[in-house]
């Protein structure tokens, strides 16, 4: 029997494709209209997105993208996403096919998809690149990945990697960053900020907020951290339901005024940096910080291309693949 052709694919949020308000619009309008991620029932949202929040917060996001944006004219995001993706591709070799797809805007995950199978891949290994579980993101993959085939005659054998929040090899490469960026002879506290969830999606049985709190156990044991001196915040607040506690801007602020006056602030649930690390983490946060009475505040920055990330994830994706990578 001939080998069957693998393929993998890393699943990542998305981003707009401009700075610009029409397309920050483009891709806010496919966000929000996710169920997995705003669920209220469709009469009552549909015209909030419509009337208000698109209206309102396109030119807003644009703004700050443009912040951000890349000299070479693409988004952090999509570039880190880019570079993970070549060099997973490295490590795995010539016979495994490796790509990229975004949840929202380009490029597309069925788009991707399709691209796959008609190349002739007959097994399909997705890893979503969020670390914890959130059905918010991880289930919302699947999802697209399912509507994706839901008309399609060929269906490639699938196989989704587990969630990451405590793998070995992630935590190391988390913790590899913060030494590399900072200054040992410092004292400091740190603050491990995870992207913010409504609080009814944990009480209704997501996992999210506890494989955040493992990963940020793991990886303050990995750096020797006693546990006075490390703290978990939930960040990116949208909407008037409860969300995640405790807020990380409000940890901003309380922090130095504890007497902490000096942080390091990592966001180990984004393996790139992003609109919600560099604008409102490393500058927001910053100012913040400052302003409440802050003295030193390092930002470390996400995984993006790192070569001990780009080795965990390849033992990740080896992992999964073994049984089909089995010779016989
Ligand atoms: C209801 C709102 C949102 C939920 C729930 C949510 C969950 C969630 N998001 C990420 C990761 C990212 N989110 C990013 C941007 C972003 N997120 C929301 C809203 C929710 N996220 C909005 C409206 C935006 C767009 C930017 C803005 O207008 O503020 C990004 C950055 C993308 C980029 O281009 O840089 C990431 C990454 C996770 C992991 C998560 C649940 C755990
Ligand atoms: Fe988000
Ligand atoms: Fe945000």
């Amino acid at each position: 029997m001939s080998t069957p052709s693998i393929g993998v694919l890393l699943a990542q949020l998305g981003t707009p494709d401009a700075p610009e308000t029409q397309a920050v619009r483009r891709f806010l309008k496919e966000f929000l209209s996710d169920r997995r991620v705003v669920d209220l029932p469709r009469w009552k949202w549909l015209p909030l997105l419509h009337g208000v929040i698109l209206p309102a917060r396109s030119p807003r996001s644009a703004r700050l993208y443009r912040k951000i944006w890349r000299p070479d004219g693409v988004s952090p995001l999509l570039h880190h996403t880019r570079r993970v993706t070549e060099g997973l591709g490295a490590q795995l070799g010539a016979g495994i096919r490796v790509e990229f797809a975004m949840r929202y805007g380009s490029p597309a995950i069925a788009e991707t998809l399709h691209t796959m199978t008609r190349a002739g891949i007959q097994r399909l290994l997705i890893i979503p690149l969020f670390p914890q579980y959130a059905s918010a993101t991880t289930a919302s993959i699947a999802d697209a990945v399912a509507m994706a085939f839901a008309e399609e005659r060929l269906q490639p054998a699938l196989r989704f990697a587990p969630p990451f929040f405590a793998d070995d090899g992630y935590i190391r490469a988390l913790a590899d960053v913060a030494r590399a960026r900072l200054d040992p002879t410092v004292p400091r506290d740190w603050l491990f900020s995870f992207h913010g969830l409504p609080q009814r999606f944990i009480d209704e049985g997501d996992p999210y907020a506890e494989q955040c709190r493992i990963t940020a156990q793991r990886l303050a044991e990995e750096l020797h951290l006693p546990s006075e001196r490390w703290h978990v915040g939930f960040q990116s607040r949208f909407g008037r339901e409860v969300w995640l506690t405790p807020d990380t801007a409000g940890l901003f602020d309380a922090l130095p005024r504890q007497g902490r006056r000096n942080l390091a602030v990592l966001c180990p649930g984004f393996t790139a940096d992003c609109l919600e690390t560099l604008e409102e983490i490393a500058e927001g946060g910053a100012e913040i910080f400052h302003r409440a009475g802050g003295e030193r505040f390092d930002y470390v920055p996400c995984l993006n291309d790192t070569p001990a990330w780009i080795g965990a994830l390849t033992e990740i994706a080896r992992r999964e693949l073994s049984g089909w990578l089995e010779k016989n």
